[in-house]
């Protein structure tokens, strides 16, 4: 069945059909560990990587169906396919809802379980091939950076941009997810008069509480256990360039402090040192969070918001910048078939009609990640909306077609697969509850299933 080296998890407290999988899947070149239970399964899989893990849904006392989110976590990208003697639609829809791809009812033939197991291992494949397209995409940056617009709204913002790069004075950048705020903060750079400068990019949310001052400010050796050495931070780093905040509002209380007085003063100290320092930094931060409300409950300083607040721009979401779609796929299509080598690559009509009619709330990400899947993973000539990952869209000239459905509507009883109606389901609440622990429990799953559905989806 294959020639590279995969590898197959057999969960089976039943050691004659571990050891019948076992030499089916390795006579066609598996790798095959064979365990007895959920937690030798949970081992298994935190010792090494597997492709495909088969589990049987009865392990005795312990349950298949209970250990899925478990084993998930540990492997998110692994196929899990779940094997039962006990057949019942009502179990596969169970197991597929907490994260199985797969079913395969007892008793069954070498030919069957060569078939589940290849069709698995396809989809590892692509999903691992799609992760790695989608971290190259994020570090490619601007390569793939259109700011062509026929949006009134964006091209607003992209003409006080302009006006604000040429100065020094802060610039903040507000926007959900996925509309450009990065991109546009490298934008500012590169056309103020300190693009010579470094640009030094700061994640906030990814800086723990105990080092953010001293990531930023730097510290002095011994300050703390740990400081070893002096050490300068992210401030002096962006001498006579810019230093960009993302997600600003996770500052800590005294990071907020120590970053308004470097505003007002372009001054600060070291953590552990007294002595004043100078540095010669513009700020432009980013936020996807409502700040005013962060103030109102007192996790921001009203005060910083202020300085920050001098430029403020709004970037729209891709469904208030309807008009720059078809312009922004092309673009999307035209390099992501150049890198994929499918220059023959067309779109069809359908999936024009679909990308019109999906809601985007992933935004400029999820438009970007959809082209690039849709190209990699097309089997034929034209992308179709399943290439995509977006719900079919009804065709207006088609007899029976809704009428008055919104952007990106699924109506439920429709002709559409449960898994559009997850998918849309899933994007609209992410799309309206304020983080996605809420998202999750609105949904009522864990956040970790939800991570999972949001990465299969492409709903970044
Ligand atoms: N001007 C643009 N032209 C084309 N694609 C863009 C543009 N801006 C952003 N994108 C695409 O959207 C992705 C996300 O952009 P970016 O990281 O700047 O968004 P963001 O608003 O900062 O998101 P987050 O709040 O999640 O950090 C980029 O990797 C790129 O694929």
């Amino acid at each position: 069945m294959e020639t590279a080296s995969w590898s197959v998890l057999v969960v089976d407290d039943d050691p004659g059909v571990r050891q019948s999988l076992r030499l089916c899947l390795e006579a066609d070149g598996a790798r095959v560990l064979g365990v007895g239970s959920a937690k030798a399964a949970v081992e298994a899989l935190d010792r090494a990587r597997f492709d495909v893990v088969l589990l049987d849904l009865w392990l005795g006392s312990d349950s298949g169906i209970e250990a899925i989110p478990d084993l998930l976590r540990r492997q998110p990208d692994a196929a899990i396919i779940v094997i039962t003697a006990f057949a019942t639609f009502e179990t596969a829809v169970e197991a597929m809802k907490r994260g199985a791809s797969d079913y395969l009812p007892k008793p069954f033939t070498p030919a069957q379980v060569r078939h589940a197991v290849g069709r698995a291992l396809e989809s590892v494949r692509l999903k691992r091939k799609l992760a790695e397209a989608q971290v190259r995409l994020e570090q490619a940056g601007a390569d793939d950076d259109c700011f062509e617009t026929e949006s009134p709204a964006f091209w607003s913002v992209m003409k006080l941009l302009a006006r604000a790069a040429k100065s020094t004075v802060p610039v903040l950048l507000r926007g959900e997810s996925g509309t450009g705020k990065n991109v546009l903060a490298r934008w500012v750079w590169m056309r103020s008069p300190r693009a010579e400068g470094p640009f030094i990019a700061v994640n906030c949310p990814a800086l723990s509480v105990e080092l953010m001052n001293s990531t930023l400010f730097g510290h002095r050796k011994g300050a703390f256990t740990g400081a070893i050495s002096d050490a300068r931070g992210k401030v002096q780093e962006a001498e006579g360039g810019t230093l960009f905040l993302d997600e600003v509002g996770d500052l800590s209380a005294d990071a907020q402090v120590r970053l308004l007085r470097f505003l007002n003063d372009q001054t600060y100290e070291r953590v552990g040192e007294s002595k004043e320092r100078h540095a010669d930094v513009r700020i432009v931060a980013a936020t996807n969070r409502a700040l005013e409300d962060d103030v109102r409950a007192g996790r921001f300083r009203e005060d910083l918001l202020f300085r920050l607040n001098v430029v403020t721009l709004t970037l729209p979401p891709v469904r208030e910048r309807r008009e720059d779609v078809p312009g922004l796929v092309k673009y999307y299509l035209e390099r992501a078939k150049l890198r994929q080598h499918r220059p023959e690559l067309a779109i069809s009509e359908a999936s024009e009609r679909a990308i019109a009619a999906h809601p985007w709330p992933g935004n400029l990400r999820e438009l970007r990640n959809a082209v690039e899947r849709a190209v990699i993973l097309s089997p034929g000539p034209r992308i179709e909306p399943e290439d995509l990952g977006i719900p079919e869209a009804a065709d207006p000239n088609e007899p029976g077609a809704r009428g008055g459905g919104g952007a990106g509507e699924v109506a439920l009883g429709a002709d559409v697969s449960l898994e559009a109606l997850e998918r849309e389901h899933i994007a609209r609440v992410i799309a309206r509850a304020p983080t996605l622990e809420a998202s999750a429990k609105i949904l009522g799953i864990d956040s970790t299933t939800l991570q999972r559905k949001r990465k299969r989806y492409g709903l970044t």
